[in-house]
């Protein structure tokens, strides 16, 4: 195995963050997937990714405090190299102060030799001055505070305190800088979770049994990429969070029912459908994308699944072939990513309110389009992975207000016993559920 500068890497995926709109998830495991590299060295690279992503806003603080150039003016690297090393000196309690700095000096050197001084400056001047840094006080200045403290926006702070409160706010702060779990969904058409949990075993993999779904495996210290298992390649499983599968399972499709997912790219949700159906009906998937079809395909032939037919459709446009023809219809719509902070964590500083407002005109119009798929005695299901109300239960609300051929179903009678809820519809939250953020609401036609 060639030796790695797993710092560099970590360099890189940053800078392809910030500069090319990467997302974090996807630019690790393009660059993991491709390099002959250690265990040690894969974690130690997620770690440096996510952490300098998680903690970004405190970071800046501090390189705010002892930068005489402002931040806007560090060239991306050097402004990068800077944060990992910090990273490393408050967070990584395993790496040396002294090989923290040492090695952001010898990456800056390779950006720009007459930089490396500055680095250099800096991550020192910290070590000596760290005890004068001061967060703004709690009590005077609680939204400031708790920005910097879990780097947050400042908006988001605000705007989930007005809806959520200020300790159950920063709960969800906190939990939004955890590692979150890896999970798999077993194929129950290929194999039973307790088969797959032998034969992960048999592949030095440690897992356990999920919280909620049956058919949820949580994978324990996984570091080298999933897609090598011979059990991925024969289809045995898919990596899908459990609140995405609690969708599928809200459903409750039936075998020869003619589902539609609207919104389907990658189909993590349109496979489970399948899989619940025993691969016997149709499901028609269909995404704005057409690069994203093909992962749909690609899952379903590798998970054996022949009932799916991906289709490139734009949600926003009425199909009028289709209309009334649905037993049950999917809207996994597009939507602000705030329930997969944990997964993303670049999406905090990326959407701001009125993205927000654009994304809920966005999600009722595909709401509506998608309703008008649904036979008489049908069900519609709309889901987003955020925990934003207003792209939630006040885009429901306002649908049930303009079209009185629908009910809320409710979703207790698909939930463990852990789930159940006093409303009608699901809103899950890491720091409560231990799952993504999650909405999920489910409405009956009846006229
Ligand atoms: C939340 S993701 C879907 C995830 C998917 N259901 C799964 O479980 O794997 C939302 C999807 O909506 C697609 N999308 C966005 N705007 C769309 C539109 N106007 N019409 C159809 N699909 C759209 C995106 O390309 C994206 O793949």
């Amino acid at each position: 195995m060639e030796k790695v500068n797993a710092r560099k890497i970590a360099l890189k995926i940053l800078s392809d963050i910030e500069e090319n709109g990467a997302y974090s998830n996807i630019a690790i495991n393009k660059t993991l997937k491709t390099k002959d590299i250690s265990t040690l060295d894969r974690r130690f690279i997620s770690q440096l990714v996510y952490g300098v992503l998680e903690n970004k806003l405190y970071l800046d603080f501090i390189i705010k405090n002892f930068s005489k150039t402002k931040i806007k003016k560090i060239h991306v690297d050097i402004l990068n190299i800077l944060r990992l090393g910090l990273y490393q000196i408050i967070y990584l309690d395993k790496v040396p102060n002294s090989a923290a700095v040492n090695e952001s000096v010898k990456l800056a050197k390779k950006v720009n030799f007459r930089l490396a001084g500055y680095v250099n400056g800096i991550l020192r001047n910290y070590l000596r001055n760290s005890n004068s840094l001061k967060l703004p006080n709690f009590k005077e200045k609680p939204i400031e505070f708790l920005s910097l403290k879990y780097s947050h926006p400042m908006w988001i702070i605000e705007n989930w305190i007005d809806n959520f409160g200020i300790e159950f706010t920063e709960k969800l702060l906190k939990a939004n800088n955890d590692v979150p779990n890896l999970t798999i969904r077993t194929n129950k058409l290929k194999i039973t979770r307790d088969e797959l949990l032998n034969v992960l075993a048999e592949e030095n993999v440690k897992c356990i049994k999920g919280q909620y779904v049956d058919e949820s495996i949580i994978i324990k210290n996984f570091n080298t990429s999933i897609e090598n298992l011979n059990s991925f390649k024969e289809g045995l499983f898919q990596v899908q969070d459990e609140a995405s599968m609690l969708a599928g399972l809200i459903l409750n499709p039936k075998e020869n029912d003619f589902v539609i997912d609207v919104c389907s790219a990658p189909g993590g949700k349109s496979t489970h459908i399948a899989e619940l159906m025993q691969n016997r009906g149709k499901v028609l998937s269909r995404d704005i994308h057409e690069h994203k079809l093909i992962l749909i395909n690609q899952n379903a032939k590798r998970l054996g699944i022949s009932i799916i037919e991906t289709e490139i459709y734009d949600a926003l446009k009425l199909d009028k072939s289709l209309i009334g023809k649905a037993d049950k219809v999917l809207v996994d719509a597009p939507c602000s990513g705030f329930g997969i902070i944990r997964r993303k964590p670049e999406i905090k500083y990326l959407k701001n309110l009125e993205d927000i407002k654009k994304l809920s005109e966005i999600q009722y119009k595909i709401l509506l389009n998608a309703s008008q798929y649904v036979k008489k005695e049908g069900f519609l299901v709309y889901c987003t992975c955020t925990i934003q109300p207003d792209e939630n239960i006040e885009v429901i609300n306002r649908f049930l207000k303009d079209n009185d051929s629908f009910v809320m179903d409710n979703v207790n009678k698909y939930l463990p016993n852990s789930l159940q809820t006093d409303k009608n519809y699901l809103q899950l939250f890491p720091h409560l559920h231990g799952i993504d953020g999650f909405f999920i609401c489910k409405l009956k036609r009846i006229k």
